[in-house]
C-alpha cells in the first residue's frame, strides 16, 4: 500500500498516521486523547484499543501471531466473512472465510465533532474471492475509536442474484485470570456445545453466568443485545452492545487447545476470552441484489 498517499491524504498531526508494521502489513495508529488504538488494513482488523483512563488494552493479540500478506492476525477484531467457522461448501477451506487474509483499502478516515476517529476499509469481489464464491460485492468495515470503540461490518450485494453468508466480529479480549472472569447476560439461552470432547449434536441451556474453567466453545442462540465479561482480576468489566445479531459465540481453547494452536502461547488460554456477535449457525444471512446488510458491535470498557 502507499502509505505516502495515505498519510497525505488522512494523516492528522499527533492523532493519526500511517504506518509499515511487522511483515509489511499497512497499520493506522490513533492517538486522539479519548484512546489509543492500532488497526490494520490487513483483514481490516482492529488490534488495539486502549481508553484514555483504563490502564491494561481492551484486545489480546498473541505473542505468536503471524503477521503476514496471506495469514490470518490471531487476535484483536478478526472479520468473518463470508462464512463463519467451517464453510459449508467445502470444509477443508480456511475457518472463518477469506475477508479476514485480504488487504483492505481505506477509502476514508476522518475526526468526528466529537474528536472520535473513524475509518473505513473497503473490500470487492475480484477472481480470487469469485473462484470461492461466484458473488459480486462491496464490504465496508467501519471502526470508530473514541470514548468507546465500535466496529461494524457492512455487505452489499453488487450482483443480480441473491446470496447467502454467515459472519463475525471475532473480538479477543484481555483478560487478567480466567479463574476471575465471568460472561454476564446469557442465562437462559440456548447454546451449541462445539467443545472437543462434546458429542456431535451437544446442546445445552446456560444457567447464571458463564465461568472459564474448562475448554469453551459455544454458539448461544437468541442472545441479548448486550452482553458483559466481568474480569475481577483486571478489576473492569466489557460491556459489548451487538447490532443485528442474535447469536454468540464463546471460546476459550483451554489448555490442550492453546498448546495445539502454533500462533498461540501454550498460556494464552489464561490471557483471553472470544466473545464474538456473529451471525452463524441458524441465522444465516440473505443478501437480496443491491441490498446492504450490516452487523456490529459496541465496547465499552468500565472499572470494576
Ligand atoms: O481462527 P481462529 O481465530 O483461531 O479462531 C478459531 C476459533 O474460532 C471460533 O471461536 C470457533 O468457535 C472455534 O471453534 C475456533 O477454534
Amino acid at each position: 500500500m502507499d502509505l505516502d498517499a495515505l498519510n497525505a491524504a488522512f494523516a492528522l498531526p499527533n492523532v493519526l498516521r500511517f504506518v509499515e508494521g511487522q511483515g509489511g502489513l499497512t497499520l493506522i495508529e490513533v492517538d486522539n486523547g479519548l484512546a489509543r488504538a492500532t488497526l490494520t488494513a490487513h483483514g481490516a482488523q482492529v488490534l488495539s484499543y486502549r481508553p484514555a483512563e483504563a490502564r491494561d488494552d481492551l484486545l489480546f493479540v498473541s505473542e505468536r501471531a503471524y503477521f503476514a500478506p496471506d495469514q490470518e492476525i490471531k487476535g484483536g477484531v478478526p472479520i468473518c466473512w463470508p462464512w463463519f467457522g467451517r464453510d459449508p461448501d467445502d470444509p477443508e477451506r480456511i475457518i472463518h472465510g477469506f475477508a479476514r487474509l485480504r488487504d483492505w483499502s481505506v477509502p476514508a478516515c476522518e475526526m468526528r465533532p466529537d474528536g472520535a476517529i473513524w475509518v473505513r476499509f473497503g473490500l470487492a469481489d475480484d477472481e480470487s474471492t469469485r473462484a470461492l464464491r461466484p458473488h459480486y460485492f462491496n464490504l465496508w468495515v467501519e471502526v470508530t475509536v473514541g470514548a468507546t470503540l465500535s466496529v461494524s461490518l457492512t455487505t452489499r450485494n453488487a450482483g443480480d442474484e441473491p446470496f447467502t453468508i454467515t459472519q463475525g466480529l471475532h473480538a479477543y479480549f484481555k483478560i487478567g485470570d480466567p479463574a476471575q472472569t465471568h460472561v454476564l447476560g446469557l442465562d437462559g439461552c440456548r447454546y451449541l456445545d462445539k467443545a472437543a470432547d462434546a458429542p456431535p449434536d451437544a446442546a445445552g441451556v446456560q444457567s447464571g453466568s458463564l465461568g472459564l474453567e474448562a475448554e469453551v466453545n459455544r454458539i448461544y442462540e437468541s442472545v441479548p443485545q448486550c452482553l458483559t465479561i466481568e474480569d475481577k482480576a483486571l478489576s473492569r468489566r466489557i460491556r459489548i452492545e451487538s447490532h443485528n445479531s442474535h447469536t454468540c459465540v464463546v471460546w476459550n481453547p483451554w489448555i490442550v487447545g492453546s498448546r495445539s494452536m502454533p500462533d498461540l502461547d501454550d498460556e494464552d488460554y489464561r490471557r483471553f476470552v472470544c466473545v464474538e456477535t456473529v451471525n452463524a449457525a441458524s441465522e444465516v444471512i440473505r443478501v437480496a441484489p443491491r441490498q446492504e446488510v450490516r452487523i456490529g458491535a459496541e465496547y465499552r470498557l468500565e472499572s470494576l
